[in-house]
């Protein structure tokens, strides 16, 4: 399959993660693609397996239904496991393809032993069992199960060790020898110039090269000025040169070693103190301690710009949250939801939240607040409207919208919240504020801190449905969108949510353990609360419009 980009560009929110992208991915061939972190390479793969569509610009196919023929396998091979055995998991997709029984194991059974596996000894294990490599082969031998026309591998070798990177190459050499298209995007240059037919080098968002990869290493200031590191096979051959070695510029290491077979090397011995490399670097002795004397903590100087709501002191955000929530919670008209509604906008608004990321973190939560609603609204037997055994009630239906609108209005400020406040901050201010229970034996830290750390698991956990939902979807299901799920897909991003969920907590623990957290030593606090005058005018002016609400909504 060959694809075809033009002028292709895309916007997260507001700020561009590609910008203008002209390129050929060419049928058979093998297209590696690199830049720093944050460049748009995982962006652009999502654009090129058709899980994301470009903002601007056009991606044109060589074949029909490229979302059919073209597979894709995500950075965290955890994030595409979800089925009980490693058979359920690749017939997943040959099952919503409607492969019948027999064709489908024996597909299965082909992928695994491409991607080295003995099928018998694998078929009937768990997933979520297996070792990182182990894991990242099931999920190559899913998406090679669905005999797709191009493979797409963000990542494939990170965390891998030497001997399953090497067993994965020669997969994908066979790959390629059988035509199949593979893009790959990775920051392992030395394992994948040898193999690269092409080269991308994305620099913010833009193409900074294209090309074979023996061009770039030709010229390393490309690599370089794209932040990257020039491969060390070709740092060598330059040093060698520069010292009268002919040997020409190679893309691999062992290109190099057999380019030096041909020389006879003799080695001069240079001393210590001759090496401009190795003398001491005086400015490296001076690290900063880390007490920084007035310098403001990491914490304070993220917390000095941005937003408004960024700027406040956490004491004012959470005395807020606390008295708006009591306020929106204690309206009861129409007029009182109304104006709820007005100053939860002003408030997303002066936390720079776009209404695009407001709807896309309250749209997990419709399903239920409908379901509330309709329980507020309909009463078996007695109502306004009598539908069959049920009835609606007009009251029960209004009071009802104005109870889930309110909810819905206190998860949005919530969102505001932690989109505007980093975990320190959030816990010194919520501590701040419960510290008088302390002297009812309250452990005050220990609940600040568990608090803190529950608040921010909730966009970390609407970002994994995220990615398991784009892993399913990359499986063959034909929409991201929830609507066309079935309960049973639906059912399939609990369990590895749990187990990821689960397994953060453990990790969690383990890391505040390590860190010797102690509940009854006396703690140096990074972050120094500091209440300013535009708190106190922030604090006055929402405790009057919660005023105004409490009285009159
Ligand atoms: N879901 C998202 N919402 C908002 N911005 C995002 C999102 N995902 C990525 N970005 C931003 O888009 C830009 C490109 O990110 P992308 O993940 O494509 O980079 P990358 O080159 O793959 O990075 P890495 O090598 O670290 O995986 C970055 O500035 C990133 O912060």
């Amino acid at each position: 399959m060959r694809i075809e980009l033009s002028n292709v560009s895309f916007l997260y929110e507001k700020d561009h993660a590609l910008r203008d992208i002209d390129a050929q991915l060419p049928s058979g061939k093998l297209t590696v693609l690199c830049g720093k972190t944050g460049s748009g390479k995982s962006t652009l793969l999502h654009l090129l397996s058709g899980l994301e569509k470009p903002s601007s610009g056009t991606i044109v196919y060589s074949e029909a239904n490229p979302r059919q023929r073209i597979a894709i396998v995500f950075q965290a091979p955890e994030t595409q496991l979800f089925a009980g055995s490693v058979r359920q998991d690749i017939e997943y997709g040959l099952e919503l393809k409607g492969i019948p029984r027999q064709e489908r194991l024996d597909r299965t059974s082909q992928a695994l032993a491409k991607v080295g596996f003995d099928p018998a000894a694998i078929l009937d294990r768990s997933p979520f069992l297996l070792s990182g490599g182990e894991k990242r082969r099931v999920v190559i031998a899913g998406a090679l199960a669905l005999e797709p026309d191009m493979l797409i591998l963000d990542e494939p070798t990170a965390g891998l060790d030497p001997s399953s990177t090497k067993d994965l190459l020669d997969v994908l050499v066979q790959l390629r020898s059988q035509g199949l298209t593979i893009v790959i995007s990775t920051h392992d240059l030395e394992t994948f110039f040898p193999l690269a037919d092409q080269v991308m080098v994305m620099l913010q968002g833009r193409t900074h090269y294209n090309g074979p990869a023996r061009e770039l290493v030709s010229s390393p200031h490309i690599l370089e000025s794209a932040g990257l590191e020039v491969p060390a096979a070709t740092r060598i051959a330059y040093r060698l040169r520069s010292q009268g070695v002919p040997v020409d510029v190679p893309v691999s290491m062992d290109e190099l070693l057999s380019a030096l077979s041909a020389h006879k090397l003799s080695i001069r011995r240079k001393s210590l103190d001759e090496h401009p490399d190795t003398a001491p670097n005086a400015e490296s002795g001076q690290a900063s301690s880390g007490s920084g004397g007035d310098a403001p903590s990491p914490w304070e100087a993220l917390e000095t710009s941005g937003s408004l709501l960024k700027r406040l002191d956490p004491r004012a955000k959470w005395l807020g949250m606390v008295i708006l929530s009591l306020a929106i919670l204690h309206t009861s008209s129409l007029w009182g939801t109304l104006a709820s509604l007005l100053v939860t906008a002003v408030i997303l608004k002066a936390a720079d939240i776009s209404w695009r990321k407001t709807w896309k973190f309250l749209s997990p939560f419709f399903l239920l607040f409908i379901f509330l609603w309709l329980f507020a609204a309909v009463s078996i037997g007695s109502g306004d409207v009598s539908i069959g055994p049920f009835g609606l009630s007009y009251s029960g239906a209004i009071k009802g919208g104005i109870g889930v609108f309110g909810f819905l209005f206190i998860i949005a400020l919530g969102l505001a919240f932690t989109e505007t406040t980093s975990g320190v901050p959030l816990r010194e201010g919520f501590e701040w504020g419960i510290r008088p229970l302390r002297r009812i034996q309250l452990p005050t830290r220990d609940l600040s801190m568990a608090v803190s750390i529950t608040i921010q698991f909730v966009p970390w956990i609407l970002e994994k449905v995220g990615q398991l939902r784009k892993a399913l979807a990359s499986r063959g299901q034909d929409t991201i969108g929830m609507r066309k799920w079935t309960p049973r897909q639906i059912s399939f991003l609990f369990v590895p949510l749990l187990i990821i969920v689960i397994k953060m907590g453990d990790e969690l623990v383990s890391a505040i353990e390590s860190r010797g957290y102690d509940r009854q030593a006396e703690r140096t606090s990074w972050y120094k609360l500091r209440w300013s005058v535009k708190d106190t005018w922030v604090s006055g002016l929402v405790a009057t419009a919660s005023s105004l609400l409490w009285w009159f909504g």
